[in-house]
């Protein structure tokens, strides 16, 4: 497309798009929107205030301002995209600035907080209507989620901000900020619970877990590479889905309850008593067995075609994936069925759900993981440092603590920071190939 058929279409010539936080996701959408014609008032700290303007010197239609008064007074739609835990003092600071009449909105994971600020400091003359993309900074806009909240405006500003995201070529999600709240919770407390506890306690017993050969190949690739993708981000975001969500609390607790209590079927050796328990959740989540129709979230092929341990011709060896059982033990425990909220569903969302679908679809499968969950020793401390893990998480998110929650994430992340590049080159081809199939569903 031509960059003319994307400049700003008549009378919004002269709307101007502010950005304050010019972390990942800002420079994100200034790059992005900047591109589509759009002229943009950007800020960051103060104290970054020169080498951002530096950095974006030869953009004509990006301009860096000092800070977030000088991107209000002066932009027709403000776009926050600051850390969660900190957005109501950066709209405490920066929302009495807002130019008359403008459209504000957040980027943030988690809306109550972010809505509940816009509330308390905005001039009552400025239209709040909201924003999340509903995946990483890396990912390809096109056809990704993208949720729209309408909390405070009328429709004519909902259509100026449709026209300018737009050029995002996202699908739009019109949902409330509660709904928005319950549905992220569902779709990402409960499996970034259960992926960031895998690499806390893989760290726990100094595993490079690609380096095992019972790590290597199907299922553990994705489980791997979506662990290294969580901790190959910033904390803050995982920490602010977690512990400012009301919804995700619930379920980060149920996750390490579910965790415990299957743990213990395995060590007392209760193979019916598990597997009751887990047919029971899987009828829940999935439906029976046969109400298993259409293609799977995952080909079988793409999961074991990539690998960051050494590639071997033998079948994987069984695991008990009380990882995966977790997951769907704490959604049937919730009521919660997942596949509901496949329209915000992220990519590494779809990622971590097909994954657990895939071993549920399978009933020889699942029966081996149930039989090796009880009979196979090898994998007990693991199990045991996960249990740990999973548990740690829950007190750290029901207790609020952003600051154990850092300590606890970087820990691990400083751990497996070696092999973040090589997981970044092997994890974006798994989600290419996700991505794909997922588009080729919707022809
Ligand atoms: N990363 C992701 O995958 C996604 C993130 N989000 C959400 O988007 C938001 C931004 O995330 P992301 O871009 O990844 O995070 P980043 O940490 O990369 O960016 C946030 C930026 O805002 C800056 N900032 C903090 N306070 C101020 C202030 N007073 N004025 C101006 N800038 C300030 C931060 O500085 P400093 O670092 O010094 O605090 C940082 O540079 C978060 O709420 C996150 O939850 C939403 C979708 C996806
Ligand atoms: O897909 C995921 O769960 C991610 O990890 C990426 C992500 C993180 C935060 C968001 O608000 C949206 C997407």
């Amino acid at each position: 497309m031509a960059l003319t058929d994307m400049n700003p279409p008549a009378g919004m010539e002269n709307f101007v798009v502010g950005l304050i936080g010019m972390g990942d996701m800002g420079k994100m959408y200034a790059e992005r929107l900047s591109a589509a014609g759009w002229r943009i008032l950007a800020c960051d700290r103060e104290d970054r205030f020169d080498s951002l303007r530096e950095q974006y010197a030869g953009k004509n239609n990006i301009e860096i301002c000092r800070n977030g008064h000088y991107v209000s007074r002066a932009s027709d739609y403000i776009i926050y995209s600051v850390e969660a835990a900190i957005i109501d003092r950066v709209i405490a600071q920066f929302g009495p600035s807002t130019k008359m009449g403008a459209i504000v909105g957040g980027q943030t994971s988690c809306k109550s907080p972010e809505i509940r600020a816009f509330e308390e400091y905005l001039p009552p003359d400025v239209h709040i209507v909201s924003c999340h993309s509903l995946h990483g900074p890396g990912v390809d806009t096109h056809n990704q989620p993208l949720v729209l909240i309408q909390h405070r405006a009328p429709d004519e500003a909902l259509r100026k901000v449709e026209t300018v995201l737009s050029c995002l070529r996202s699908k739009f999600v019109y949902l409330t900020a509660q709904e928005h709240d319950r549905i992220t919770a569902d779709t990402q407390a409960v499996t970034h619970a259960a992926f960031l506890s895998m690499g806390k306690a893989w760290h726990a017993n100094s595993q490079f877990p690609w380096e095992l050969n019972r790590y290597v190949g199907g299922i553990e690739n994705v489980k791997i590479n979506t662990m290294l993708r969580i901790y190959g981000q910033k904390w803050h975001v995982y920490a602010g889905l977690a512990i400012l969500n009301p919804e995700a609390k619930k379920q980060v607790a149920q996750y390490a309850e579910s965790v415990t209590a299957l743990y213990k079927l395995m060590l007392k050796g209760d193979l019916d008593g598990l597997r009751n328990r887990v047919y029971h959740a899987r009828d829940k989540v999935f439906g029976s067995a046969s109400d298993w129709d259409g293609r799977p979230l995952i080909e079988p092929s793409i999961l074991s075609s990539f690998s960051l341990g050494k590639p071997t011709d033998a079948p994987p060896r069984p695991n008990n994936h009380l990882s995966l059982l977790g997951m769907v033990d704490c959604w049937a425990a919730l009521d919660i069925v997942p596949y509901d909220h496949m329209l915000c569903s992220t990519p590494l969302f779809r990622l971590r759900l097909g994954v657990t679908e895939h071993l549920f679809r399978n009933t020889s499968l699942l029966d081996e993981t149930l039989r090796t969950a009880v009979e196979d020793k090898m994998y007990r401390s693991d199990d045991l440092e996960f249990t740990f893990a999973a548990r740690g998480w829950a007190e750290c998110v029901s207790l609020g603590h952003f600051e154990t929650w850092e300590k606890r994430f970087v820990s691990t992340q400083e751990f497996f920071q070696p092999r973040f590049a090589e997981a970044k080159v092997v994890g974006d081809q798994m989600m290419r190939k996700v991505l794909e199939s997922y588009k080729e569903d919707e022809k």
